[in-house]
């Protein structure tokens, strides 16, 4: 142990009555959470009697958003963000529990997300399969499903895409977490280790690293990520590729940490559900559609949100796998709007924009985070 280590008389003298100062703050904020979640709780009475939903996203968003532009600090605003994120959370759970489905197991990114939208104070409903999200969260048994939509790296989840296409559910609220990968073992080292295994657009998205740091070691897609830090805790020949947290979960130790091709590597998720999100001053709106195959049809499907004022901030086309008519192939085109279903423009937008298509489908409007 060094001198510095050794407490001295002069320094546990100087914090005490810094300490003293902490401890009553404390218990003022103790004070004042409970005195919150008291109203919160009130507010939960006066929804049940309207039969209201407790899950109110466009008000968490809008509270966030105040908290973050008055913050005088020195706390950053990110920091309060996470706070508050966790402080209603903790509120929402006195009025009821929320059930979350996320693709499974514990320890996946889409647990991340979870809790990146609802806080911890959830119970969280691990899924095999993002089929079993939307059957979980349709069926009722979850209250709310988060699945990947979109990989900054990969691209669109197709499966995600498709299962949106005839939902009857909503898409409520969006959340987009940053996506590092970790490689891991049991031992804390590469010795030995004859297999890499992650899921496969894990293994795509660190290839290049892996590429030049382990270019001799095999790499086997594997169901998920978790699922790869097991095998490593179970097997000193396996390294797994997966989060912090799933290094955490398994007890196994981390290699090399953000081996992740691009440093910015994030994932958005829709949360899914049966609610009908309000407008929270800065939404934005999903939908998709599909036009008759013709010269121009693009081009016209542009024209209603032109024409209102209505920015598009996505455009994705997927081939439609059912090919309905003449067999020609046909495309769905996912479309993202920059304001709520509920503002005039926009209202104005989709009514012209659905006399013009052959399918169309709102999947929802949601605050932008
Ligand atoms: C308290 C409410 O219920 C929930 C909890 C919130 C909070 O703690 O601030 C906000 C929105 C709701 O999800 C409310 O609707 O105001």
């Amino acid at each position: 142990m060094t001198d510095n280590a050794q407490p001295t008389p002069s320094l546990d003298a100087e914090l005490k009555p810094l300490r003293d100062r902490i401890d009553t703050l404390d218990q003022t904020i103790i004070q004042l959470l409970n005195e919150r979640a008291g109203v919160a709780m009130e507010v939960g009475e006066v929804k049940k009697r309207y039969h209201a939903p407790a899950f109110r996203p466009e008000r968490e968003a809008e509270v966030l958003r105040k908290i973050v532009a008055g913050n005088p600090g020195p706390l950053r605003g990110d920091s309060l963000h996470f706070i508050y994120r966790e402080i209603m959370s903790a509120c929402r759970a006195l009025e009821n529990t929320t059930r979350v489905a996320f693709l499974g197991p514990v320890g996946t990114f889409s647990e991340a997300a979870a809790f990146a939208a609802f806080g911890k104070s959830v119970e969280g409903q691990p899924c095999a399969s993002i089929d079993e999200v939307f059957r979980a969260t349709e069926a009722g048994t979850a209250d709310f499903g988060v699945v990947p939509v979109e990989n900054s790296t990969e691209g669109v989840v197709n499966r995600t895409l498709d299962l949106l296409l005839h939902t009857p559910l909503r898409i409520s609220g969006e959340v987009e977490i940053p996506v590092h990968h970790n490689l891991m073992t049991r031992s804390g080292n590469m010795d030995g280790v004859t297999r890499i295994c992650a899921h496969a657009q894990a293994l795509a998205q660190c290839a290049t690293w892996l590429s030049t740091h382990y270019p001799e070691i095999e790499r086997t897609p594997v169901a998920s990520n978790a699922e790869a830090a097991r095998m490593a805790r179970d097997d000193a020949t396996v390294a797994g590729v997966a989060s912090a947290a799933a290094a955490t979960n398994f007890g196994v130790h981390i290699v090399a940490r953000n081996i992740q091709d691009d440093p910015h590597n994030s994932t958005r998720f829709a949360v899914i559900g049966t609610l009908d999100t309000a407008p929270s001053g800065r939404d934005q709106t999903s939908l998709v559609v599909s036009t008759p195959n013709v010269p121009g049809a693009v081009h016209k499907l542009l024209e209603p949100l032109a024409r209102n004022e209505v920015s598009m901030t996505r455009f994705e086309s997927r081939p439609n796998r059912t090919r309905v008519g003449t067999g020609v192939w046909t495309y769905y085109f996912y479309i993202d709007i920059e304001g709520h279903q509920r503002d005039p423009k926009v209202a104005a937008a989709l009514a012209e924009l659905r006399e013009l298509c052959a399918f169309f489908k709102v999947l929802g409007s949601y605050p932008l985070t």
